[in-house]
C-alpha cells in the first residue's frame, strides 16, 4: 500500500529562538540547519531575514542541504502599504531562500486589537503577500496566526484567511495554536473542518505547548488530514515551547497507526541519530539535557524497581514500548532501594564484575544496598561507588593504601595587600605497603585542599592516578534540622576521557566528602588494574 507523505518543518531556529535564554550565533544556526537537513527534516525555518544582524546574514547565501528547503520567516505586508512598498517585505524577497513562511492574522480579534486594521485589509495583505512571492518564484506558506482560537470566534473569517493564502498560491496553509491553549480534540474537529474546503496535503500545523499538549495536538490534527507539522528539537519556543520533533519523529516512524499510513524524510538509519541531535542541540545551547524527555532522555528506558528489572531482563518488551536502540538510547537497569536480585546482576554484567548466581553474597549485596540508601547514599547516580560496594561485598578489592588520619584547616586572614582571604590546608598520612607518606596541599577550598593532598603522593600507585581530575562536585543536606546529614556526588575523569561518580554520605561534609573521594582513587585503580 502507498503511503502519503508527510512534511516536517523544523521552526528551531525561529521560534526557538524565541524561547527565553536562548540565543543562536550565527555559526550555531548553520551547525543546526545542517543537522536538521542530515536528519530529514523537510524545511529548515532560519529565522526572519531582516529582522536583526545574525538572521540577514545567515540568508545571505542558501547553506548546501541535500534534502531539506530552506525557509525564511515574515510578516505580510503591513496595512496601509502596497506590497511593492514594503521594506519588510521586500527584505524576506531579496533573502537566499527556497520557501517563505508568511505569518498571518486569522482572527478577527487580533486584527482589530493587534493590528488595528479591518478583516479586508487582513485578506488583501495576504492575498498580496503571498502573490509577492510566488512572483518571485518561492514556494509559499502562511502560518494563520491564532486560527483555532480565531476559528472559534469567528470561523468563517479564520477559514477566509486560510483560503485567501491556498487561493492565492500558497503551498502550505499552517493552522496555528498561538496562544497553546486548544485540545486535541478541538485541533482535529477545527482541522478536519478546514479540510473539506483546502486538501489536507496542503495542510500544515503548528502547535504551542502552553498545555502540555503540542505532540498530541499535532497528532490530532494529522489524524484530520493535515499533512505538515510545524516542531523544533527538544521542543523549543516562545513560553512552553512548540511540538517537540524529538518525540514527534519516533512516534510518526515506529506507532502502526502513523507509519503505516504516512512516510516521513527520516529514515530508520537517520531515527536512530536521534539522540545524539537532540543532545547536540543541547551541548550547543550549554543546557542540561531533560533526563525525562521521552525516547531521548537518559531515563527514558532506565528501570529503576525490582519487579521490573526482573521481567525486562527476561525480554525488553515487558516494560518498553519500542526499542532504545530505534531512537540511539540505551536501556539501564538502575540499583536502588527499588531494586532486587535482578537490578544487582545486570549491574553486575554492565560493570563486568564476575558472580555466581547461587552465591549467598549476592543477597547480601542486595541487603547491603538497601541499608545503605535508607542511610542516605544514592547508588543509582554513584555507578563507581557502587561498582566498589559490590566488589567489596563479593570480597574483590585489594586494599592498595591505608589513611591513617587527614586533617583540614580553614583560615581567614589579610594577606600582604591587605586583603581578606581564605586559605584552606590539607595534610593526609598514608600507608603504602608498609611505607608511610605524608603529603599537604593548600586549596581554594577544604575538600580541594584534601583532594590534593590525597592525590598528592600514593607511592608505587601514583602513576596510575596521575591524569585523574574532578570534574563536578555536589553537595545535598538531607533530612535538614540536627539529624541532617550530608550527601556528597563527586564526578571525576581520566586522561582517556572516561567519568564516573562516586558517593559519600556522612554528618560531617568533610568526611562525606572524603569517602567520595577515597572511592574514586580506589575505583581508578581498579579500573587501571593496578597490582597489589
Ligand atoms: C506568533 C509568532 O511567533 S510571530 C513571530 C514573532 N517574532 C518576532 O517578532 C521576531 C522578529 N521581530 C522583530 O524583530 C520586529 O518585531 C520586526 C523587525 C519584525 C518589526 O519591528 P517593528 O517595526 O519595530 O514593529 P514591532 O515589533 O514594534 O511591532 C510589530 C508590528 O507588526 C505588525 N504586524 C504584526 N503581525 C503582522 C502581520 N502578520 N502582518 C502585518 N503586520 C503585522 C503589528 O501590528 C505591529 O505594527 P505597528 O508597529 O504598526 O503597531
Ligand atoms: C507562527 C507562530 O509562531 C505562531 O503562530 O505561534
Amino acid at each position: 500500500m502507498s503511503r502519503e507523505r508527510l512534511y516536517l518543518f523544523d521552526t528551531t531556529l525561529r521560534d526557538g529562538a524565541q524561547t527565553n535564554g536562548v540565543d543562536f550565533t550565527l555559526h550555531d544556526k548553520q551547525i543546526i540547519a545542517q543537522m536538521l537537513d542530515e536528519l530529514g527534516i523537510d524545511y529548515v525555518e532560519g529565522g526572519y531575514p531582516g529582522a536583526n544582524p545574525t538572521d540577514t546574514e545567515f540568508f545571505a547565501a542558501k547553506p548546501k542541504f541535500e534534502h531539506a528547503k530552506f525557509t525564511a520567516f515574515g510578516m505580510t505586508r503591513r496595512p496601509g502599504r502596497s506590497a511593492s512598498n514594503d521594506p519588510g517585505l521586500a527584505g524576506l524577497l531579496e533573502a537566499k531562500a527556497d520557501a517563505i513562511c508568511f505569518v498571518a492574522k486569522s482572527s478577527a480579534y487580533q486584527v482589530r486589537v493587534a493590528l488595528e486594521t479591518t478583516n479586508e485589509e487582513n485578506l488583501a495583505s495576504i492575498r498580496d503577500s503571498v502573490s509577492a512571492a510566488k512572483a518571485a518564484g518561492r514556494e509559499v506558506m502562511v502560518d494563520c496566526e491564532h486560527f483555532f482560537d480565531g476559528y472559534k470566534e469567528d470561523a468563517d473569517f479564520a477559514l477566509a484567511c486560510a483560503k485567501a493564502a491556498y487561493e492565492s498560491g500558497a503551498r502550505w496553509v499552517v493552522l496555528c495554536d498561538t496562544n497553546g491553549g486548544t485540545m486535541p480534540h478541538e485541533v482535529e474537529t477545527i482541522v478536519g473542518a478546514v479540510t473539506k474546503h483546502i486538501p489536507g496535503s496542503h495542510v500544515g500545523i503548528h502547535a504551542h505547548n502552553d498545555t502540555e499538549q503540542a505532540v498530541a495536538n499535532s497528532l490530532a490534527a494529522v489524524r484530520a488530514g493535515a499533512r505538515q507539522i510545524q516542531g523544533t528539537l527538544n521542543g523549543l519556543g516562545e513560553r512552553c515551547g512548540n511540538a517537540n520533533l524529538c518525540s514527534l519523529i519516533p512516534t510518526l516512524r515506529l506507532k502502526n497507526e502513523f507509519s503505516d499510513a504516512l512516510e516521513i524524510g527520516v529514515t530508520d538509519e537517520k531515527l536512530a541519530t536521534l539522540m545524539k541531535v537532540s543532545r547536540a542541540l543541547d551541548d550547543m545551547l550549554n543546557r542540561a539535557p531533560n533526563r525525562h524527555a521521552p525516547y531521548v532522555g537518559e531515563s527514558a528506558f532506565v528501570t529503576k524497581t525490582g519487579i521490573h528489572a526482573s521481567a525486562v531482563l527476561k525480554d525488553p518488551q515487558t516494560y518498553e514500548h519500542v526499542s532504545p536502540d530505534s531512537v540511539g538510547n540505551h536501556r539501564k537497569v538502575l540499583v536502588s532501594d527499588q531494586a532486587g536480585r535482578s537490578n544487582v546482576m545486570a549491574e553486575l554484567d554492565r560493570a563486568g564484575i564476575p558472580y555466581e548466581k547461587s552465591d549467598p553474597k549476592l543477597a547480601r549485596l542486595v541487603e547491603e544496598l538497601k541499608e545503605r540508601e535508607a542511610a542516605g547514599f544514592a547508588y543509582e547516580s554513584a555507578d563507581a561507588s557502587f561498582d566498589l560496594l559490590a566488589r567489596r561485598t563479593l570480597g574483590r578489592v585489594p586494599e592498595y593504601f591505608k589513611v591513617e588520619q587527614f586533617d583540614v584547616n580553614v583560615e581567614q586572614r589579610y594577606n600582604a595587600n591587605g586583603q581578606r582571604v581564605t586559605v584552606a590546608l590539607a595534610v593526609v598520612k598514608v600507608d603504602v605497603a608498609g611505607e608511610r607518606l605524608i603529603s599537604a596541599a593548600e586549596g581554594n577550598g577544604p575538600v580541594n585542599a584534601l583532594d590534593v593532598a590525597l592525590r598528592k603522593d600514593l607511592g608505587k600507585y601514583q602513576k596510575y592516578i596521575e591524569g585523574l581530575k574532578l570534574i563536578d562536585y555536589r553537595v545535598r543536606i538531607l533530612n535538614g534540622g540536627t539529624e541532617a546529614v550530608t550527601r556528597v556526588l563527586i564526578e571525576s575523569e581520566d586522561e582517556n576521557g572516561e567519568s564516573w561518580t562516586t558517593i559519600g554520605v556522612s554528618p560531617n561534609i568533610i568526611d562525606a566528602s572524603f569517602q567520595a573521594l577515597m572511592d574514586s582513587v580506589v575505583y581508578k585503580l581498579v579500573k587501571s588494574g593496578a597490582p597489589v
